[in-house]
């Protein structure tokens, strides 16, 4: 089902995110880097964009098979758009989506520029997110460019209006299928949950129930990385993630670095590991 207009605005930060020490620390830093990886399918160009300062992701995807070349750029970032819209000019590509997947405290989007300097751009973001944006997603939405598509799965945990977006299933879709992820899932880690909306079990529960039912060789993307990765795959993650290879009770646990339960720091330190799963 294709997307309807909704309204134009800029997106805007939850009060209580924009008053983090965190975020006040992480906007005054400058973006460079960039990194490229690329696909398997002969449709879809995509391109994989690093900003160095905040350790994000920005992903471009379009659909070169259509005559418009139609594109979006997942979770761009405001010091980085000159960057990102001179390579989609470089490449002849139309922009029409700049997509979140969820609200950032540690940068600034770079939806609202974006716009700005390229007017028929749309902007997206979870209507769980509170937030604004021409176009409100809900689980089980498409957004298509051209002749491929993203689909919407509701992963909240590191914030309540966090998405993933996953491209289409389908003969005509790329293979293997690519999962963005945005904070939800980070290569051998997740996103952390001590913002306001943040739960670790909800978290656990949205990897284990929206990410890891995908086929194994679905390629993780995520919008942040601070260990040198840049991608992996769901069956990669369902055996080496730290957090999230756990059953439920342990990794919680292991997410909720913060308020762990004694019971099991105890069982931690006797060697005895996780308990049965409940
Ligand atoms: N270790 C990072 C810390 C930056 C950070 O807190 N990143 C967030 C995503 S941006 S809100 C996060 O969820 N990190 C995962 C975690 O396990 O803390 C750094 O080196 O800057």
């Amino acid at each position: 089902m294709p997307l309807q207009f909704v309204r134009s605005s800029l997106f805007a930060l939850p009060r209580n995110l924009l008053r983090t020490p965190f975020l006040v620390t992480k906007l005054r830093l400058q973006a460079m880097g960039s990194y490229t990886a690329s696909s398997q399918s002969s449709k879809l160009i995509f391109r994989q964009l690093f900003e160095k300062e905040s350790s994000t992701y920005t992903y471009l995807l379009a659909d070169v098979s259509h005559p418009d070349k139609p594109a979006l750029l997942i979770d761009p970032v405001d010091k980085t758009v000159d960057r990102d819209l001179s390579l989609v000019k470089e490449l002849g590509l139309k922009l029409i989506y700049a997509l979140n997947t969820h609200v950032h405290a540690d940068h600034v989007t770079g939806t609202g520029l974006i716009k700005t300097k390229s007017p028929g751009v749309k902007s997206i973001i979870s209507k769980a997110s509170g937030s604004k944006a021409d176009l409100l997603v809900e689980p089980g939405d498409k957004v298509s460019f051209g002749d491929l598509f993203l689909e919407v799965r509701a992963t909240p945990g590191h914030t309540l209006g966090c998405i993933t977006y996953v491209t289409g299933d389908g003969p005509d879709q790329p293979q293997p299928r690519m999962a963005f992820t945005g904070d939800a899932l980070l290569i051998r880690g997740c996103g952390r949950t001590d913002f306001q909306g943040g739960s670790s079990l909800q978290l656990y529960k949205s990897v284990h129930s929206q990410i890891f039912t995908l086929p194994k060789d679905t390629l993780i993307y995520p919008a942040h990385d601070y260990k040198g990765f840049s991608v992996s795959t769901v069956e990669e993650e369902m055996l080496y993630n730290p957090r999230l290879t756990k059953n439920q009770l342990c990794g919680v646990h292991k997410i909720n670095k913060d308020k762990q339960d004694p019971s099991l720091r105890n069982r931690e330190k006797e060697g005895l590991g996780c308990p049965p799963l409940f």
